[in-house]
């Protein structure tokens, strides 16, 4: 099957076995894919390696936020894992950031990771935001802040949801990466994201790339709903003028 490198597939399972289970399913040698928490605490750098030496390209989500001495040496050693794409959170800070990029320069084979830091996560609404993070800001704005803030620091671009990726462009440069989870088809229910689009609306919102689980991993026929992704995204035309 073909797959599309701006799609990024969360392999959101606990273990090797399943993984290797639900790529065989899919069928998409080559992919894009992304290890978050969930399998990366169960198997560690060796999963990475494992998909890196099959061809697949690797978004390593583990969203690193602690001090700026503790991150830059955890990214020294991440870089050497060999992921194509590592991130942070944006609210650890410009040091944090900063030290987060230079770990990577430092650990890095061939060329350094790309490098993202996270906004406000996609299951983060407008009403959490100002009842339980306590900051009283339209989420938008609170994100261009953060993506300006991350662009300084040498970040390559942010998380975010598909919502945000023009002001954060208006806000740092048309080069710098919006990456959007809270990616579902439009039959499927959001669960626990707010902050929601489908494949082809986010490409039309000036989305980079997209990250894609459950639409596809929880389908009935993940091969046909990957499949569908990826001709929603690529019938769908890119816009940088939102
Ligand atoms: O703000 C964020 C940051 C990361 N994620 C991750 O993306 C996938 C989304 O999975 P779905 O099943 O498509 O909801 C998941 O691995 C999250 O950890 C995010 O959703 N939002």
């Amino acid at each position: 099957m073909s797959s599309n490198e701006k799609i990024i597939l969360a392999l959101d399972v606990p273990s090797k076995d399943e993984m290797l289970a639900l790529l065989a399913k899919i069928n998409a040698p080559g992919c894009y894919v992304k290890v978050g928490m969930e399998l990366y605490y169960q198997e560690g750098a060796d999963i990475v390696r494992a998909l890196k030496a099959s061809g697949y390209r690797v978004f390593l989500d583990l969203k690193l936020h602690d001090i700026p001495n503790t991150v830059r040496r955890a990214m020294r050693g991440l870089a050497r894992v060999g992921a194509d794409m590592v991130n942070v959170h944006a609210a650890g800070g410009s040091v944090m950031m900063r030290a987060a990029a230079e770990g990577l320069a430092e650990g890095a084979v061939g060329k350094r990771p790309i490098c993202l830091a996270v906004t406000q996560l996609t299951s983060t609404s407008q009403e959490m935001l100002e009842s339980e993070i306590l900051i009283q800001q339209p989420i938008v704005d609170v994100i261009q802040s953060y993506a300006s803030l991350a662009a300084r620091a040498g970040m390559d671009g942010v998380v975010c949801s598909a919502w945000e990726a023009a002001a954060i462009k208006r806000a740092t440069s048309s080069q710098f990466l919006a990456v959007t989870p809270g990616i579902r088809l439009a039959k499927d229910a959001a669960g626990d994201q707010k902050r929601v689009a489908t494949p082809g609306r986010a490409r039309t919102l000036g989305s980079d790339y997209i990250v894609v689980g459950r639409s596809i991993t929880a389908a009935s026929d993940p091969a046909a709903a990957y499949r569908q992704v990826v001709e929603e995204w690529g019938n769908t035309e890119w816009k940088t003028d939102n």
